[in-house]
């Protein structure tokens, strides 16, 4: 089960996982310079990242706004960089919020779990209800693919919704329990389900209950970094540092801008980026 290969990949590598949230504005000039084609900087941006950082990172997730966002050629980036991955067996996550109707639903699985855009996971937004989830479990069950489903999201936007009161308690229960039994056909060898959550790592007073409730999800915690996410409270997701992947993207992906030499010593800057923040999840800073 794919989910098997992320938690060995966390086992070897770390439960770092690097975010390719790529905008043009935080690619450093020398790397501009080295082409005129929007496709090729991007994409040289990506491998230079990945380079410097596979050995300790346990998945990268692609933020794939950020490629749309730059049109065809961003596109390109996005497909010559999931490539990459692959080539470098490095996991990937297409970080691409799907949520629709059932028929439409089977074109994102077809989209982004074959072809151009083929990644191990996506992330999934469960609000218009079961079936537009359901249509993804033919993937799951060939073991090949999983997804992260929207718990309790980082943004303080969490609360306009997901924290409305239903039977005593936010609504994200609710839909979690429901997602957490279906999970259940799809649990690996290492005891977690190929379909797991996203749980924002900025809040932390239910972090607890979350992990206990939600033994058998793998999380994928984005929040570190820029967002303000804080070790001790990121920590409590995780299980003995396995059980879930710690996203940070544009505070490890534009660490270097903070050194006056940091174009240079781009990869240096980028690898202790990743480094650092090992290093204060397991609280050895
Ligand atoms: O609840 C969520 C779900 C997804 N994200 C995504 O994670 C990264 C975070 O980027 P940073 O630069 O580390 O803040 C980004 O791709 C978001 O779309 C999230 O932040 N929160």
């Amino acid at each position: 089960m794919i989910i098997d290969k992320l938690y060995d990949s966390v086992k070897d590598k770390g439960f770092v996982c690097v975010g390719l949230d790529t905008s043009l504005d935080y690619i450093p000039e020398n790397i501009k310079n080295k082409s005129s084609n929007v496709a090729d900087i991007v994409f040289e941006f990506n491998k230079q990242i990945i380079d410097c950082t596979n050995d300790i990172t346990g998945i990268f997730k692609v933020q794939i706004a950020y490629y749309e966002a730059m049109g065809l050629e961003g596109l390109k980036a996005y497909s010559k960089t999931l490539k990459y991955l692959k080539e470098k067996n490095a996991l990937s996550i297409g970080d691409v919020k799907r949520g629709d109707i059932a028929a439409t639903a089977k074109e994102y699985a077809k989209a982004h779990f074959s072809g151009d855009f083929e990644v191990d996971f996506i992330t999934l937004n469960p609000y218009m209800g079961y079936d537009s989830i359901t249509p993804y479990f033919d993937y799951f069950k060939s073991g090949e693919k999983g997804a992260f489903v929207l718990l309790r999201t980082s943004n303080p936007g969490a609360k306009d919704i997901e924290y409305l009161e239903y039977k005593n308690e936010p609504l994200y229960y609710e839909i979690g329990e429901n997602i957490y039994k279906m999970a259940d056909e799809f649990i690996g060898e290492c005891g977690y389900s190929s379909l797991g959550f996203v749980v924002g790592g900025t809040y932390s007073e239910e972090a607890t209950e979350i992990r206990e409730r939600f033994k058998k999800s793998f999380f994928l915690i984005p929040g570190y970094g820029a967002q303000g996410g804080k070790a001790e409270d990121i920590r409590l997701y995780l299980d003995d540092f396995n059980g879930g992947v710690v996203n940070s993207s544009r505070g490890i992906i534009t660490a270097y801008k903070k050194h006056e030499d940091g174009e240079n010593k781009f990869q240096e800057y980028t690898r202790q980026a990743v480094e650092n923040m090992r290093n204060d999840i397991y609280g050895k800073k």
